[in-house]
This record gives C-alpha cells, sequence and structure tokens, in this order.
C-alpha cells in the first residue's frame, strides 16, 4: 500500500458570525441562515496504521481494519461507537467495502490496526463545532491514510449525514449556509479578526438550545448583509455591531448568567459580543491582537476558560507523520 502510516490533522472550531432561525421543519429540524467563520482554535487527530496494512485496502486481502480511539478530553466524550470519529470512520468504511471492527486501544493487533489518537482542545458541548470538527478530521484524515482518493467535496456531501455543522468543518474559512447548515457559498473575507473566546463552566445541549428557541422564541426575518459587507470589508468595527444569533436567547433561557457575560466583555472593550452557536462559550471580537490580550486580562477572573484567538482559519490541515 502506498499511503503513509501516519497521518496528522489540525482542524479548527467554528463560530457562526450570523444565525437567523427562519422556522421549523416537519422533521424536527430547523431552517437556517448563518455564516460561518473558522476559527484557530484547533483539535488534533493523529492517525496510525498498526499490523498488516495490506489487509486494508486491497480487494484480495479481504478489506478490514481494527479501530480504536483515544482522546485525553475527559469522561463527557465518549471513546466507542457514540464519538463522531467513530461514526465518521463508519461512513467512509461503509462507503468503501472495508469491514471495521471498534476495539479498545489496549487490545492487542490482531490483523490490522487504525489507531486514532485525539488531542483536544476545543471547548466541549460549547457551541464551536469541537464534535463535528473532528468527525471532520477523520474523513480527511482516512481518506489520506486508507488511500481512498475521495475528494474533499465529495467527503463535504458525505459529511451531512453526521451532523449539520460537519460539511462546513471538512472546508473551513468563511461560509454562508441555508437550510439545516449544510448547504453553503463561500464568502469573501479581507483580514484577520481578533476574538476573546469565554468557555462556560457548564455545557449546553444543542438539541436544548433549539428546543428552548421553540419554546420561546419565534422565527426572524433578519439578513445577513452587513456581516457579509464587514467581513468582504475586514471591518472588525462593523463586524462587532453586526454579530447576530438568535440562538442567543434561547441559550440564554437556559443560562441567564450568559447576558451578563456577554456585557462584561463589552463593557472590557469588546467591539461585539455573541452566544457561538448553540452557546454556551461567548465570543468577543476585539480591534486587534493588543486589544484582544487587554480584553482578555479583564474579563479572565470570570471565565473557566479564556482564550485568544484569529479567524479566518483554512480547513482541516493534513501532515504526514
Ligand atoms: C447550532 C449550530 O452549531 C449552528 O451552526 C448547528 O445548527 C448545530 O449543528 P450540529 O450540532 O452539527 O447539529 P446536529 O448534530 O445535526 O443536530 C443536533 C440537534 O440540533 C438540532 N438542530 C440542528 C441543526 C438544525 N438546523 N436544526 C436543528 O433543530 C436538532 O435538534 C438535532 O437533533
Ligand atoms: N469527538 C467528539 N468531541 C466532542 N464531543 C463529542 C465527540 N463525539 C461525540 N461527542 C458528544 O457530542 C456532545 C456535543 O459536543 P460538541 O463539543 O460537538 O458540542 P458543540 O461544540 O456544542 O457542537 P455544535 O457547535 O456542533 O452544536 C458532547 O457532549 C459529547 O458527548
Amino acid at each position: 500500500m502506498s499511503s503513509a502510516p501516519c497521518t496528522n490533522v489540525r482542524v479548527p472550531a467554528k463560530v457562526n458570525l450570523f444565525l437567523a432561525v427562519r422556522g421549523i421543519r416537519d422533521d424536527g429540524y430547523h431552517e437556517l441562515v448563518t455564516i460561518f467563520q473558522s476559527v484557530a482554535i484547533t483539535d488534533q487527530l493523529t492517525l496510525r496504521i498498526e499490523g498488516r496494512s495490506e489487509l486494508l485496502n486491497h480487494p484480495a486481502g479481504g478489506r478490514r481494519t481494527e479501530l480504536s480511539l483515544a482522546h485525553d478530553a475527559g469522561s463527557g466524550v465518549p471513546t466507542g461507537p457514540d464519538n463522531l470519529i467513530v461514526r465518521a470512520a463508519q461512513l467512509l468504511a461503509d462507503a468503501r467495502g472495508i469491514r471495521m471492527e471498534l476495539v479498545h486501544e489496549h487490545d492487542p493487533v490482531v490483523g490490522v490496526r487504525t489507531r486514532l489518537e485525539l488531542a483536544k482542545r476545543i471547548p466541549v458541548a460549547g457551541g464551536m463545532a469541537g464534535g463535528s470538527a473532528d468527525a471532520a478530521a477523520a474523513l480527511v484524515g482516512l481518506n489520506e491514510l486508507w488511500d481512498l482518493g475521495i475528494p474533499r467535496s465529495e467527503l463535504r456531501d458525505m459529511a451531512a449525514e453526521l451532523g449539520a455543522d460537519v460539511p462546513f468543518t471538512v472546508m473551513g474559512g468563511t461560509a454562508l449556509a441555508t437550510g439545516t447548515g449544510t448547504g453553503f457559498a463561500r464568502v469573501l473575507c479581507r483580514g484577520a479578526f481578533h476574538w476573546v473566546v469565554c468557555a462556560a463552566e457548564e455545557e449546553l445541549s444543542t438539541p436544548a438550545v433549539y428546543k428552548a428557541w421553540d419554546d420561546y422564541c419565534s422565527p426572524s426575518e433578519v439578513e445577513p448583509d452587513a456581516v457579509l459587507a464587514a467581513v468582504a470589508g475586514g471591518d472588525p468595527e462593523a463586524l462587532g455591531a453586526a454579530l447576530h444569533n438568535d440562538l442567543q436567547p434561547a441559550a440564554e433561557v437556559l443560562l441567564p448568567r450568559l447576558a451578563a457575560d456577554r456585557k462584561a466583555l463589552l463593557d472590557a472593550g469588546a467591539l461585539g459580543a455573541v452566544v457561538s452557536g448553540s452557546g454556551p462559550t461567548i465570543v468577543g471580537l476585539a480591534a486587534d491582537a493588543q486589544e484582544a490580550q487587554r480584553i482578555a486580562r479583564r474579563v479572565a477572573g470570570r471565565f473557566p476558560r479564556v482564550l485568544i484567538t484569529t479567524s479566518p482559519s483554512g480547513g482541516p490541515v493534513v501532515q504526514r507523520c
């Protein structure tokens, strides 16, 4: 087999610079208009092949692999079949006729093993598409490691089966999405934006936030034009004023403190502050890199974890190791 025995994928988190909920579909999903942007907070997935690699991608060898997953994210993130990485691997294996058996990382290798290790830096259940980004890393990384040759655009289309945020995280950059968030077009973005990312102690479940929107909010007509103009012009002041998220009031029903947290970021000098996706992470936009550091210092005592980052970032970056 010609593929490398080891591949590394760095995959960025996302923020929604704009998110409008237009209504509910019959299947319970919500129709959105949203602008995604990748930010430079990344998870890293390392993928290795051990044992008899000829069994993996060779029709005569039977096309099969064991797969194990380990991560450093603690007990809130599963390592079994529910992990989005494992679901992504299963999706690719099924699509290419590879028999995949999920095993424990310490089980002895019988035949061939695909060993995955995740270094998690994106806040978990924070509204920054961490699990989706990991699924994207698995699709892109296994495509390379298993030598499947699937174009990125096809991986993006397959990704919709794994979750609404996954197609965007396969591509990265800046995009305007409609539908459930899976159909999108690239958006022009000039320059770099500087963010103060404030993680919360609590987690918010995405279905629970959409349920709160159902119970307390109604469809909005707000349009993304001001955000599109601000990113095209590389104008942080305009972007700060235009940041918008219809899920924010729903997240604040479940965690009322978030409203005061946003105000604290604005008082500390942020040009705008918004709940990221379904929350509870809040992102504050700074005028420049120095200002981001100043704001971060001012709010540090209020949040368990404050990160400084930039956007836009690219898509998943694959390196042989
Ligand atoms: C909040 C956002 O992160 C904004 O980008 C996404 O809309 C959520 O994306 P995600 O977590 O990848 O979503 P999925 O894993 O597909 O769905 C999780 C749950 O979110 C709700 N969901 C998600 C997307 C959408 N357009 N409408 C929904 O109602 C559904 O209850 C679904 O059961
Ligand atoms: N690889 C993974 N990383 C993180 N969580 C995962 C992963 N796979 C499955 N999960 C589960 O998904 C839940 C949501 O985690 P995630 O970090 O993706 O949330 P999120 O960033 O709010 O998602 P989104 O912004 O896409 O709505 C977690 O509580 C965890 O149980």
